[in-house]
């Protein structure tokens, strides 16, 4: 059984929703996993944060537009009377439940946030029923739970999910919520934005997928940052790892965890085009193919923090302190770099920064930077690959405050400004692709 997961735009629209029937109604049995519709969970964290400020009108503005959109999609897309008034009904009490949450200041975020995958898969359920085709709605609240280390329960998850597919077989079509879980409290939670592929995987995982399918806006990965270079084009393969590494720094089309569960069982992942379903797309697999530099990511939002101190000189232990001040405030480093008196390194969750710091400067004098940007370039065996040097070139035009060459074989990273990300980028793509470095 395959796992296909739909992303916003693939659901966003009542043109998107029919192509994406066209693809899943081929006669094989399958889980569908769906994402809420493009937009709406930006809506809904919204409306969670206005709840906290008590910005009543405000909260309602969103919730009207919530509400017009989820009727407008309904309207254009059902044609069966009882059905569009079941959904009907159903947009209203959640206008309701959300105005009743405003007007009493209860900000449940993740109970609220979970809403646009409730409704899209409610929505493109009753669409596939009212096409004659054998489709059946699951819910993720009724399989999918993470522990108290936010790990998925693979136990729970395979034992629940193989009863609820039992329960009625010989359907085409298990529809399912991707991004919603949950806790080891057994209350809703979620798998963080952009959660969707991580829940994909993790279902492949837990029935050992033939292959689990990532459908999009776009056809794959692409060497670069589409939103900021021009002409980038798909790869045909990366290996787990190339995949892990370009998701993990910044590569939009693939949350960072999606990798994790189907790694070890092998279970290929592949990268689809709603609008192109013919196009090959990207198959991430355990094969690697080829050496040297395949494609570049950017991660923002990332902190330095800088720790000088006379005394590390010689000072075997410092880096032990250094590094279990961030251990107890559960804060993970991506770069690190180091001198004879000074360690430079990277956060991209500043949430404890402040103490973080006052526990540094016990024993340090500490200086922060803010708005870097992580350009990480990846390939398989990249730091021996002969045309990687050519890279070093452009450090003469970008203002590179940190690099990280070596940790693996298969990523060299860079810190620079984000404001001059979009030069970098440019910079690093004209070297290596357009000169044919690979
Ligand atoms: N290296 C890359 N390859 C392909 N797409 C990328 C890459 N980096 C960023 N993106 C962006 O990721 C987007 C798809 O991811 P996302 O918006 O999360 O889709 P979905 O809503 O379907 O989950 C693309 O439209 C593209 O702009
Ligand atoms: N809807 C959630 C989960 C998700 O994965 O969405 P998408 O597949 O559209 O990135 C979010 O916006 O974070």
């Amino acid at each position: 059984m395959k796992v296909l997961k739909f992303g916003g735009t693939s659901v966003g629209s009542i043109s998107n929703i029919k192509k994406v029937t066209e693809i899943i109604h081929d006669g094989e049995s399958k889980i569908v996993v769906l994402s809420a519709i493009s937009g709406s969970t930006n809506k809904l964290v919204e409306i969670s944060e206005f709840i906290k400020t008590n910005q009543q009108e405000e909260s309602k503005k969103i919730i009207q537009e919530l509400t017009d959109k989820y009727l407008e999609v309904t309207k254009g897309l059902l044609t069966e009377k009882t059905r569009t008034e079941a959904l009907e009904k159903y947009i209203y009490s959640l206008a309701d439940h959300l105005i009743y949450l405003v007007e009493n200041e209860l900000n449940n975020y993740n109970e609220i946030v979970a809403q646009g995958e409730l409704f899209s898969t409610y929505l493109v359920n009753q669409y596939l029923q009212e096409q004659g085709i054998k489709s059946r709605l699951i819910s993720a609240l009724d399989f999918m739970r993470i522990d108290k280390e936010g790990e998925p329960d693979y136990f729970y998850i395979q034992q629940n999910l193989s009863r609820l597919l039992n329960e009625k077989p010989e359907q085409e079509i298990y529809i399912t919520q991707g991004f919603i879980c949950l806790n080891n409290h057994g209350t809703i939670s979620n798998l963080k934005r952009g959660g969707s592929d991580y829940t994909a995987s993790i279902i492949g995982a837990a029935i050992r997928a033939e292959e689990v399918q990532i459908w999009t806006d776009i056809d794959g990965f692409h060497n670069n940052d589409p939103r900021f270079i021009e002409n980038t084009h798909s790869i045909a393969q990366l290996s787990f790892d190339e995949a892990a590494e370009l998701a993990y720094f910044g590569a939009k089309i693939l949350h960072p965890q999606t990798v994790i569960p189907v790694r070890n069982l092998e279970i290929p992942v592949r990268l689809k085009n709603t609008n192109l379903p013919e196009a090959e797309g990207t198959l991430i697999c355990n094969k690697v193919i080829g050496e040297g530099i395949k494609a570049i990511a950017a991660k923002d939002g990332i902190t330095v923090i800088k720790i000088k101190s006379e005394r590390m000189l010689l000072a075997h232990g410092f880096l032990k302190k250094i590094f279990e001040i961030f251990e107890k405030y559960e804060t993970a480093i991506d770069m690190i770099t180091t001198s004879e008196i000074a360690v430079s390194l990277t956060i991209d969750n500043p949430t404890y920064l402040q103490e973080i710091t006052t526990e540094l400067l016990k024993f340090a004098y500490v200086e922060i930077e803010e708005n870097k940007t992580i350009v990480c370039l990846v390939g398989n065996n990249i730091i021996h690959h002969e045309t990687t040097p050519q890279l070093f070139k452009i450090l003469q035009d970008v203002n590179v405050r940190m690099i990280a060459y070596g940790g693996s074989n298969n990523n060299i990273s860079l810190l620079v400004n984000t404001n001059d990300k979009p030069k970098t980028l440019q910079l690093l793509n004209d070297y290596i692709f357009k000169l044919n470095l690979v």
